[in-house]
C-alpha cells in the first residue's frame, strides 16, 4: 500500500520544502501531475520540475501526464529521471505506441481511464503496463469530491486483472483521496492512493500522511 502525495497541491512558493516534508514523513512516492492547457484546462508543470526533483530526492517519481498526444513528450519525462509515467486512455489515439514508448525507458508504465471512461480494451494493453490509474474524480483540478461510482470500476478492475493473469498490476486511485473515501478505494482493491488536498491541505503533513495510514489500515470488510 502506498500514499503518493500530489505536488499539484503543495505550495509553489517553497515547492522543494513541500516535498521534502512528505519525504521525512515517509513517503516514498511523489505524484506529478503534469497538465497541458488541452486536455484538462489548467496547465501545471514541465519535465524540467521532474528533473530538478529527480537530482534532488530519492524517491519514486510517479509522473501522470494529463498531456493531448502523450507520445510527443514521454521521452522528455523519462529522460528527466521519471520512474513511473501514466498517459490518458482519451489523450490518444495510440496508447498502445505510448505505453511501449513509455516502456522502451526501461521504467513503468501506467494507463490512466477517466471515470466516464469503460475498462473495456484493458485486454489489450495489460501486458504492457505496472499500474491502471482508475480517476476517481475528472482530471484537471485538485481538490474535488470523490466519485462513488468509480469503486465499481476498482472492483472491475481487479477481477478482470485477476482473471486474465495480471493481477500483480497494481491499481492506483486519483482524486478525492481522504480520511472518508481511502478505506472504500482499499477495499475495492486499489494499493496506491494519490492524495493531494488532504495531504497538502493540512498543516501538519506529518499527521494527515499518519492519520491516512491508519485508516487504510483499519478498513476492513
Ligand atoms: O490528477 C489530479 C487531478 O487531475 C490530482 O492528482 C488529484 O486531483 C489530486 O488532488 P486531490 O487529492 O486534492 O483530489
Ligand atoms: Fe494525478
Amino acid at each position: 500500500m502506498q500514499i503518493a502525495p500530489s505536488i499539484l497541491s503543495a505550495d509553489f512558493g517553497k515547492f522543494a520544502a513541500e516535498v521534502e516534508e512528505v519525504i521525512e514523513a515517509g513517503c516514498d512516492w511523489i505524484h506529478v501531475d503534469v497538465m497541458d492547457g488541452q486536455f484538462v484546462p489548467n496547465i501545471t508543470m514541465g519535465h524540467q520540475v521532474v528533473e530538478a526533483l529527480r537530482k534532488r530526492f530519492d524517491c519514486t517519481l510517479d509522473v501522470h501526464l494529463m498531456v493531448a498526444a502523450p507520445e510527443r513528450v514521454i521521452s522528455a519525462f523519462a529522460e528527466a529521471g521519471a520512474d513511473v509515467i501514466t498517459v490518458h486512455k482519451e489523450a490518444t489515439p495510440h496508447v498502445h505506441r505510448a505505453l511501449e514508448m513509455v516502456r522502451s525507458y526501461g521504467i513503468q508504465a501506467g494507463l490512466a481511464l477517466n471515470p466516464g471512461t469503460a475498462l473495456d480494451g484493458l485486454e489489450y494493453v495489460d501486458d504492457l503496463i505496472d499500474l491502471l490509474l482508475i480517476m476517481t474524480v475528472n482530471p484537471g483540478f485538485g481538490g474535488q469530491s470523490f466519485i462513488p461510482a468509480t469503486l465499481n470500476k476498482i472492483r472491475d478492475a481487479r477481477e478482470r486483472l485477476v482473471k486474465a493473469n495480471r493481477g500483480n498490476v497494481r491499481i492506483e486511485v486519483d482524486g478525492g483521496i481522504n480520511l472518508h473515501t481511502i478505506g472504500d478505494a482499499k477495499l475495492a482493491g486499489a494499493e496506491i492512493f494519490v492524495a493531494g488536498s488532504a495531504v497538502f491541505g493540512e498543516t501538519d503533513r506529518k499527521a494527515a500522511i499518519a492519520a491516512l495510514e491508519r485508516a487504510l489500515h483499519e478498513a476492513q470488510a
